[in-house]
Parts: structure tokens; sequence; C-alpha cells
């Protein structure tokens, strides 16, 4: 199977978790295309859904899926999403396409959230895939040295600018053994709008594609 294939089959095992006339969160990233396009096959069957990017958006709204805003949600059962990398304890590290903070903020929403990806995402230390921080445009400079105190080697993501237009440092080097800490840590620096660790609201639900089958894990937190 191809890495797109795997990606597939654990985005359709997640429309098993999809609540009848609920609205779904919905993340960004090519493994929650094909959850997207899963979506659309039952559209009549949900309410919406809120969405974390503007790509995102577009693809649900061609779908003929209604979109919601976020501020008028007081109830997200569940929120689908990709990551870059996942650990044993289910924290990640999100962002690589750049809509780490929009994501984060329907996750801390929703009730419960599942991740879909294939199995090359599970890692035993988060940090070989380089973690996004999005930050403030007039911030760029200091950011960058104080991620580096932290001992990270960040690099601006040449000519992207994020849905909320501001920009995104690519942090290389780290390894990163406490999660929550450096996620917080990084969340301290001015400048800083969110950054792609994802410990504190780490996934409850991983959907892990591999070869032979996709396996369903549950956090034990
Ligand atoms: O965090 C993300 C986007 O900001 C994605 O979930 C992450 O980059 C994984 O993407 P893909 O499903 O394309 O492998």
């Amino acid at each position: 199977m191809t890495q797109d294939e795997l990606k597939k089959a654990a985005a359709i095992v997640a429309l098993e978790y999809v609540p009848e006339g609920a609205v779904i969160g919905v993340g960004t990233g090519s493994t929650v295309n094909h959850f997207i396009d899963g979506l659309g096959t039952m559209r009549e069957r949900i309410a919406g859904a809120v969405s974390s990017s503007e790509a995102s958006s577009a693809r649900l709204q061609a779908l003929g899926i209604p979109l919601l805003d976020l501020n008028q949600i007081t109830d997200l059962p569940v929120y689908v999403d990709g990551a870059d990398e996942i650990d044993d304890s289910f924290a990640m590290i999100k962002g690589g396409g750049g809509a780490l903070t929009r994501e984060k903020i329907v996750a801390a929403v929703a009730t419960r959230f599942i991740c879909i990806c294939d199995a090359s995402k599970r890692v035993e230390c988060l940090g070989v895939f380089p973690l996004p921080v999005e930050v403030l445009p007039m911030a760029r400079a200091y950011v960058e040295r104080e991620l580096t105190r932290l001992g990270g080697r960040p690099v601006l993501r040449e000519g992207f600018v994020t849905d909320n237009g501001n920009l995104i440092l690519d942090v290389h080097g780290l390894r990163i053994a406490d999660p929550r800490r450096l996620e917080t840590d990084i969340n301290q620096i001015v400048g800083v709008v969110a950054n792609g660790l994802f410990a504190h609201r780490g996934a409850d639900i991983l959907l892990l594609a591999t070869p032979g089958g996709v396996d369903r894990m549950v956090a034990q937190h």
C-alpha cells in the first residue's frame, strides 16, 4: 500500500466515529482531505463542520457540507485531524500544513480528538519533524533568538503566510523529551501565536493505518 492509501484507510475508519446529527471538527492536510471526502458522502447525516483552515473550508464547501462558526458552537463531540508525529502518550507535532493555530483552537473545544495517520508518523520521541511555530511578523527575529536559546534551529518557512497573516518558523534539531514543558516554554515567548506541540491537548483516539489494517488505540489519560 502507498502512504496515501494508508492515509485514506485511517480516514475511512474515522467516519465510524462521526455522531449522527452532530457538528464535526475538521483538521487540515492530505489525510484529512480523505476524511472530508468521506464526510461528503454522509452530509445529510451531520449538522455541518467547523474547519481549521481555508483549504479545508473550501473542500467542505465544495462538497455541500455546511460550515459553522466556532463561536456559535458549544458542543463539538469530535475533532478529526492528522499529525506529523505522534508518540506513545499521544502527544503530537502538528502544523506541517501551517494550520496549527486554528487546529489547536478547534481541538480545544472538541470533546474527543481523533488522530488519523499512517504508521510512519508514530515515533518514540518527538522532534525529528521540525516543530512549526506561528509567529507575528514583527516578532520574527526575536522569537528566532529565543527558540535558539531553547536549543532549536529555527528556519523561516519561505514564501508562506498562515491563514491568520503570520509567519511559520520550523524549528529543527529539537529532541523533545518533555513535550508538555516545551509547549509551555515556547508559548511564553512574546510574539508566538501558537506552537505545533499538541501535548497538553493530545489525541484521545489514534487510528493508525498499517499495511495489516487500521489499529484503533485509546489514550490512557
Ligand atoms: O498539522 C497538519 C496541518 O497543519 C497536518 O495534520 C499534518 O501536517 C499532517 O498532514 P498530512 O495528513 O498531509 O500528512
